[in-house]
């Protein structure tokens, strides 16, 4: 069985306790390999490594790190097909999803933030004839990144791109549900040349590993990306510490579909928003309103198209709905369906588990699941289930869905359906979202910042925001 290793100081490793974890493949319930268990120790290696190689690469020519860091953007295209398949193997998505979305996202992480930081400029102040004030800024020294199981790779390299374009050391930690890919990619890094020490990726649970990076006094930036309530647990020990702190965290998303939109586009990506990855994607709109006028109408077609949904073994091309990642995971899901149907809710399509035949029959797949008659207010409503789950609710006004879409703790993105610019223009400025998608649902330009508002987290990740974040700023001022 393949044991996957710590990457650390440019050389693959096993932990320093010995031990391993298991690592199971969710389509079929199946342990398919060893993850190292690490803990302070290994981060402690990995951070004083990390502080070795700081110096030499904080200094390196921008041109040259850059140079380094497109060799691992292209070898990520080379391996797109292993890649991909080991992604799907370890999360439970469809191959075919892996190969179109996660692992070509990877590589333009690599390269958009590897060209990026060559564009870097600084401001100078001009205080009349008195004074020159100018802003420097440097990489802030060791970065720990702290990365999901539901865009691994993807989401991995959206951190750890900065902090290294921006000239920081890193010291990683993938989630240990889906570990194969980032240690694909240290194997990548050593292939690259990357100078051994500048990433150290360490493997092992999120309250062991991944508390030691937060409470290690070297590392002075986190960004992390997972859950609110681990979020809130981080910021807890990182702020008195007065780490900066990047911290990307859940959404309930509202998904409003108004009588003037486009139906057809507003069917056929709200099938995408609500179910793809399994609707594992913080950005899901997992609370669709509609407006009364069209609400069965578009409740029929959209349940339509649910049905017709293929759910399957994730290395079939024809398969559409995956896996969810863990058997754990599962279980909060059809928790939270059972809950709909407590607090009053129709389960109007799926809402049970599924064994499908041959390899796949003990893994954790449910059925894409459609819940009505539910009141804004209920947990149902309120919570991040996470899966593939959605609510749909008519609304009578736009007063009243915007007020139905800022009814959550949550503030991270939204979607509206309409043809009315003025409408689409006056309704984004109202809610509370860090984005918000008028007729489309995660159209990506890297350079845009990425985050959200209330509890779905603090700072921004994308374009300049992200290299910002790695680096420390300060200003000069030289009296003339
Ligand atoms: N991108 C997102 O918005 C994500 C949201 N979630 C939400 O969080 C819920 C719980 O999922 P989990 O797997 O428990 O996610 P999590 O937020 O606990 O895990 C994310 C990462 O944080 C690490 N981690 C956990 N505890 C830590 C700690 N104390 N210090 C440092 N690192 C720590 C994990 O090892 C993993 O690498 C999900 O059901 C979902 O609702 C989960 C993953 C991604
Ligand atoms: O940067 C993106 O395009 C998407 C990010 C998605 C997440 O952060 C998430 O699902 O956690």
């Amino acid at each position: 069985m393949e044991k996957i290793q710590n990457y650390i100081n440019g050389e693959l490793v096993q932990s320093i306790s010995g031990e391993y974890l298991q690592n199971i493949n969710p389509a079929t319930g199946e342990v398919y390999s060893l993850i190292p268990d690490s803990n302070a120790d290994d981060i402690a290696e990995a951070t004083s490594s990390a502080l070795r190689a700081f110096a030499d690469w904080s200094s390196m020519p921008v041109e040259k790190r850059s140079a380094i860091l497109l060799r691992i953007a292209d070898l990520i295209d080379r391996d797109i097909d292993r890649l991909a398949l080991a992604e799907s193997i370890d999360n439970g998505k469809p191959v075919t999803l892996a190969k179109a979305v996660d692992i070509p996202r990877a590589s333009a992480n690599m390269r958009f933030y590897a060209t990026g930081a060559i564009h870097v400029s600084t401001e100078a102040h001009i205080t009349g004839i008195e004074a020159i004030n100018y802003t420097s800024k440097t990489p802030i020294g060791v970065a720990g990144c702290i990365s999901p199981w539901n865009l691994p790779l993807y989401l991995f390299t959206w951190k750890i791109a900065p902090a290294l374009a921006a000239g920081c050391t890193v010291v990683a930690k993938p989630s240990e549900l889906t570990p194969m890919t980032a240690y694909l990619f240290s194997k990548l890094c050593i292939e690259a040349g990357l100078p051994q020490g500048v990433l150290n990726i360490v493997h092992g649970l999120g309250s062991k590993a991944g508390q030691a990076i937060i409470e290690h006094p070297d590392i002075h930036a986190i960004s992390f990306t997972g859950g609110t309530v681990t979020g809130k647990k981080i910021a807890a020990t990182a702020a008195p510490m007065f780490k900066k702190l990047s911290l990307e965290l859940g959404g309930k998303n509202p998904n409003i579909v108004f009588a003037d939109c486009d139906f057809e586009q507003a069917v056929t990506t709200s099938i995408l928003s609500s179910f793809s990855n399994q609707g594992e994607i913080c950005l899901c709109g997992s609370r669709i309103f509609v407006e009364e006028s069209i609400y069965q109408k578009f409740t029929d077609e959209f349940v339509k198209r649910t049905r017709a949904l293929t759910i399957g073994d994730p290395l079939l091309e024809s398969t559409k709905v995956g896996a969810l990642v863990s058997e754990a995971h599962m279980n909060k899901v059809l928790l939270y369906i059972s809950l709909a149907q407590q607090e009053g809710g129709n389960v109007i399509t799926g809402g049970r588990r599924l064994h499908l035949d041959g390899r796949c029959s003990n893994g954790f797949f449910v059925e894409p699941t459609i819940i009505t008659g539910l009141t804004c207010e209920c947990r149902t409503n309120q919570e991040e289930i996470f899966g593939p789950v959605v609510t749909i609710t008519p609304f009578k006004s736009e007063e009243e869905v915007i007020s139905f879409a800022n009814s959550t703790a949550y503030g991270l993105s939204a979607t509206l359906w309409t043809e009315n610019l003025k409408r689409a223009h006056r309704v984004s400025s109202k809610l509370k979202s860090g984005i918000v998608w008028v007729n489309c649902w995660l159209f990506r330009d890297l350079r845009t910042p990425f985050g959200g508002m209330k509890q779905s987290g603090m700072g921004r990740e994308g374009g300049w925001e992200a290299l910002e974040f790695f680096m420390e700023t300060k200003n000069i001022c030289i009296k003339l």
